[in-house]
């Protein structure tokens, strides 16, 4: 796939799809700008070869209407403080207001478009709103790796339109991260899977079978398959009707060599609350009415031996409620289990990267990716359907 080094830039319209949907308190400040900086690369490169540089974003879920609260006002002033130069913000990503916007722009000039979901046809992937944003540029990149997995019209129908597609420096660098993870990993190749359901990673989990050498289980979702063993859970959250599919997998794992780990000891709770009782009891040995809510330190200084000797991590979820003081020291430890190992380490999902921050230890991992939904998606095995599109639109241009 082509990327943006392969176009001639110069005094064009250069129309750059990025996720820039970051968290806002409720003053609407920006609490992690991580998208943001993650899209810089792609944004200096066009305005070093002096583009007419047009960047589009969705931000939240304002379904079709233009809501102020979902308005990416406060990203226009992060992104102008980040580039280091005048950010204009246009009313809307579409109609006459922005085309008299963009025909007015001089060279190396920025424009933030307003929400793309202010439309409902970003989302229903409109072919007539997809041409609408093609209209505004001679050249579309999608760097926006992290609604890769949406069929939305900015990320799909505009391709069909747009006279170049390319990929940005972000989306490649996510692609090539994960393959080099993934498809052609230095072993050993351990996953460390958490967070809440085995439901939403189930596909990730069987995908994996195919690939690596050790699986790590944590969080919510080890409960599902302890269960399966016949421990008692107590009020851990755990999916009933999950057990089977957990089982069926640590089968398969079995017949595949592959070591599949489970929490020996738990953190548990009285309460889901960051002032509940605690106790650091074994598995199977929860108190009547309590809940698992971390790893123990059994558990994690387990996870920290298998961690060892490991070439390649691909970590997504956490190992506990990391929100809560008390329940977060599973998910620090996992953190620095793989920072201490020499492993390539690629981490993905916003909890994930969260906890990371929180540790202060981003920048001690090869990747932390951008998408959540879409790390997944790869993780499942799928091709991320925009990234299909932009393919074909690249082939087709050519
Ligand atoms: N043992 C547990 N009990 C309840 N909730 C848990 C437990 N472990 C993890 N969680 C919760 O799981 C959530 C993260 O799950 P998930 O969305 O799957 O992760 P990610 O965003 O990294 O993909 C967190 O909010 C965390 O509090
Ligand atoms: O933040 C996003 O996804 P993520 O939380 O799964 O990483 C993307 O911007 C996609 O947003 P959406 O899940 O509202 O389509």
């Amino acid at each position: 796939m082509r990327t943006v080094k392969d176009i001639d830039f110069a005094g064009r319209r250069v129309f750059v799809r990025v996720d820039f949907n970051v968290p806002l308190d409720e003053d609407r400040n920006i609490t992690d700008d991580s998208r943001i900086r993650g899209a810089l690369p792609t944004l200096e490169y066009a305005l070093s070869q002096n583009a007419k540089l047009i960047v589009a974003s969705h931000l939240g879920r304002p379904r079709g209407r233009a809501v102020p609260e979902f308005s990416l006002a406060p990203v226009a002033k992060r992104l102008s403080e980040l580039l280091g130069r005048d950010v204009r913000m246009a009313p809307d990503c579409i109609g006459p207001e922005v085309t008299a916007l963009v025909d007015s722009m001089a060279d190396g000039e920025v424009l933030l478009l307003e929400n793309l979901r202010y439309h409902a046809g970003e989302q229903e992937n409109d072919a007539a709103f997809g041409r609408a944003l093609a209209e505004l540029c001679d050249v579309y990149v999608n760097d926006a790796f992290a609604v890769c997995h949406r069929v939305n019209a900015s990320v799909a129908a505009i391709t069909e339109y747009a006279p170049v597609a390319v990929a940005g420096l972000l989306l490649q660098r996510e692609l090539d991260y994960f393959s080099r993870a993934m498809a052609d990993p230095q072993r050993p190749l351990v996953a460390v899977i958490g967070g809440a359901k085995v439901s939403s990673k189930l596909k990730a989990l069987e995908n994996m079978l195919d690939h690596v050498d050790k699986i790590i289980i944590g969080g919510a979702m080890a409960n599902t398959f302890l269960r399966h063993l016949g421990h008692d859970v107590g009020q851990s959250k755990y999916e009933a009707d999950q057990t089977g599919a957990a089982g069926e997998l640590m089968a398969r794992a079995g017949e595949k060599g592959i070591r599949l780990c489970l929490p020996v000891d738990v953190v548990a709770g009285d309460r889901f609350a960051p002032d509940a009782a605690v106790r650091v009891v074994p598995v199977g040995e929860i108190p009547p009415g309590w809940m698992a809510l971390d790893i123990g330190p059994a558990t994690a200084q387990f996870y920290d031996e298998v961690l060892c000797d490991a070439k390649t991590v691909v970590w997504n979820g956490p190992m506990g409620a990391f929100e809560m003081d008390a329940f977060s020291q599973g998910t620090l430890s996992m953190v620095s289990s793989v920072v201490s190992s020499q492993a390539m380490t690629i981490v993905g999902g916003g909890d994930t990267a969260a906890a990371l921050h929180k540790a202060g230890k981003a920048d001690r991992v090869t990747y932390v990716s951008t998408g959540g939904g879409a790390f997944l998606t790869l993780l499942e095995g799928r091709i991320l359907p925009a990234v299909q599109a932009l393919d074909e639109a690249d082939v087709r241009n050519r």
